[in-house]
């Protein structure tokens, strides 16, 4: 189980290697967002991929599944040192069908009815997450469960619910905002700015 301490750590690490940008930063959506919170830098920072994939393995430890689903692009270098720390196999779904060979849309080896927990870097709609769990039902895979790094707290979690899968995230937006004030990384009229816009923004 991460400590709050360690998510506290976590967190702050992230924010001091840039993965939080402020300012007035457009969304997947096309809309503003004055907070964007960006994985894909991770990559290029060992020991917080390392952190980042040990948090979320404790997620994983609680819940009973067969297979991991990388959501590309964020997700799947974390998703892949998950597979390998745990020894669970892992599949990949495409952003689109390849169009030639295989014509896949997921990649790895999987059995029907198997029980795949899917891995993503960051809910806001839920839209991502709406499509990978389709993709995969569709192939007649089980999903109930999703683990997240961030929920933005926009409604996307309650869209899952809706389908009937459970989104466990490390941290909520609240959460993140509040540890960054209190790390003195951003201020008093920043929280505001940003749960002012949560509020407003839900999907
Ligand atoms: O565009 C976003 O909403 C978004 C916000 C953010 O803070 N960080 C972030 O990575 N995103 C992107 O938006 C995706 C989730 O958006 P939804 O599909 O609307 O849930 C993530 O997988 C990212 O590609």
């Amino acid at each position: 189980m991460s400590t709050p301490e360690e998510l506290t750590r976590l967190a702050i690490h992230l924010y001091d290697a840039g993965a939080v940008k402020l300012g007035d930063i457009e969304a997947k959506t096309g809309s503003r967002t004055p907070i964007y919170f960006d994985l894909r830098l991770v990559v290029s920072h060992p020991t917080l991929m390392l952190a980042v994939a040990t948090h979320l393995q404790c997620l994983a430890s609680k819940i009973h599944h067969d297979l991991l689903c990388g959501v590309p692009y964020a997700a799947l270098p974390f998703t892949a040192v998950m597979s390998v720390n745990s020894n669970t196999p892992m599949i990949m779904k495409r952003k689109e069908a390849k169009m030639y060979a295989s014509k896949k849309i997921l990649e790895g080896v999987y059995q029907e009815n198997a029980i795949c927990l899917i891995v993503d870097d960051v809910i806001s709609s839920g839209e991502s997450l709406l499509e990978t769990v389709e993709t995969l039902r569709a192939e007649k895979i089980t999903v109930k469960h999703c683990i997240i790094v961030l929920d933005r707290e926009q409604g996307g979690a309650a869209a899952l619910k809706a389908i009937g899968v459970e989104v466990k995230a490390l941290f909520t937006m609240t959460d993140l905002i509040r540890i960054l004030r209190d790390a003195h990384r951003i201020n008093d009229d920043t929280v505001e700015i940003i749960s002012d816009y949560i509020k407003v923004n839900q999907y």
